[in-house]
């Protein structure tokens, strides 16, 4: 029997039934592992209740059936109630929400079929991550630049849009895929591990990829217009939150995925990513000068698999030197805005061997040589977008 009062009951199929006080209270901190919302928050706690020998009993409505996040809110759900003073015992009812309770979450988490990144008040800086060639460490640059500010304390997402190749669910050691509310997709969440963090805010890091959506044995065959379509639906379904940068994988080259990205996400800054090499020099300076004609702005050039430092104090340059300083120098020239070299990334055993194993290697290796470059170049893409100097669309009285 419960000790309190009912709730009174509203029109909002979000609003709860019996809350105990003090249960409501421990419910406000769990957070749902994929909106990172207070559950109580979502509607997704129908029920609280305490009896006078102590058992507890608390009703649970998960977003969708079989949602495979159920262990983890059950488990969270457990713990903060458990930690109640006077609770003896915990009862935990898990239900689904009716589609009216779905679609006012998606309300209530403003999730709106638009890119949100676009719009002019948007505070997300967007970089969009471009080579010419493949296979000069693209998607390992993005998902270490990502992993180092999440790290940080920061909001972080990364769209995986490298149809043709998308490694970077692998190179998180992600192995979920996305749950899919009504037409809103929230993408997996990678927790960041507590010895990673170098601030008190624990940072988040969602990652989605087009992996995620075909058949992993199949190539990818899909022409212009539908590659269009894909990354539109990736930036409009996918429901990000609130982020502080969003990152985009982009293929290499200068195709179709890269002229859509430039049409949805104007504001998007390009960030070129090149091994030192002469060949690889010259074909990267084309796809940052893609910029010239989409009218992007290039943040910069990061050069990766630069000379590895030798226990014998020398250097080896595989690929030579100086190339990512020749393309920030010719992209400045061509495009007529400062374009740094952001840095220079070693070639390291720890990288490669962290991308192997899903654990990037700015939290597996933050001090190893490249692992120490790439958190120099997520130090210098700066601050998220903040509103100085921005108007506020307020009108003198
Ligand atoms: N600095 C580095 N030192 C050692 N290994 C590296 C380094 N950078 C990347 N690698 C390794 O090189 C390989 C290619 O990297 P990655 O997949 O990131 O390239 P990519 O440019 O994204 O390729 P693609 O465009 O074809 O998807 C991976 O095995 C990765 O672990």
């Amino acid at each position: 029997m419960s000790e309190h009062s009912p709730a009174p009951r509203t029109d909002d199929p979000l609003s709860p039934g019996d809350l105990h006080p003090q249960l409501r209270a421990a419910l406000d901190r769990v957070l749902d592992p994929e909106l990172r919302r207070p559950v109580t928050e979502l509607g997704m706690i129908r029920a609280a209740e305490l009896d006078a020998a102590g058992r507890a009993r608390v009703h649970v409505l998960l977003t969708i059936s079989g949602c495979p996040l159920r262990g983890t809110i059950e488990h969270d759900v457990r713990e903060a109630v458990g930690a109640v003073a006077g609770v003896r015992s915990v009862d935990v009812e898990l239900g689904v929400m009716t589609p009216e309770q779905r679609a006012a979450l998606k309300q209530r988490v403003g999730h709106t079929r638009t890119v949100p990144f676009a719009e002019p008040g948007s505070l997300t800086r967007v970089h969009a991550v471009t080579s010419g060639k493949g296979g000069v460490g693209k998607s390992t640059v993005t998902v270490n630049l990502a992993a180092a500010l999440a790290a940080q304390g920061r909001s972080v997402g990364i769209v995986d849009a490298d149809v043709h190749g998308f490694s970077v669910p692998g190179l998180l050691g992600v192995d979920r895929g996305p749950t899919q509310v009504e037409d809103m997709i929230l993408p997996p969440v990678v927790e960041v591990p507590a010895e990673a963090r170098s601030g008190p805010r624990a940072g988040v890091l969602k990652v989605i990829s087009i992996g995620m959506f075909v058949d992993p044995q199949q190539p990818v065959a899909w022409r212009g217009p539908m590659l269009h379509r894909a990354v539109e639906q990736f930036l409009t379904d996918v429901h990000f939150g609130d982020l502080d940068h969003l990152f985009l994988d982009l293929p290499p080259g200068t195709g179709d995925v890269a002229i859509s990205v430039a049409q949805l996400l104007p504001s998007a800054e390009v960030l070129v990513v090149s091994t030192p090499q002469q060949a690889a020099v010259e074909i990267a300076e084309r796809s940052g000068a893609l910029a010239l004609q989409t009218g992007q702005s290039v943040a910069g050039v990061v050069e990766n698999m630069a000379g590895m430092p030798l226990p014998d104090g020398g250097v080896l340059e595989l690929f030579g030197s100086g190339g990512g300083q020749r393309i920030a120098d010719s992209l400045t020239a061509r495009l007529g805005h400062d374009v740094p070299l952001l840095g220079s990334v070693p070639l390291d055993l720890a990288l490669r061997e962290g991308g192997d194993t899903g654990r990037p290697v700015v939290w597996s290796a933050p001090d190893s040589p490249a692992g120490r470059a790439l958190r120099a170049v997520a130090d210098r893409l700066g601050a998220p977008r903040g509103l100085a100097g921005r108007p506020l669309g307020l009108s003198p009285r």
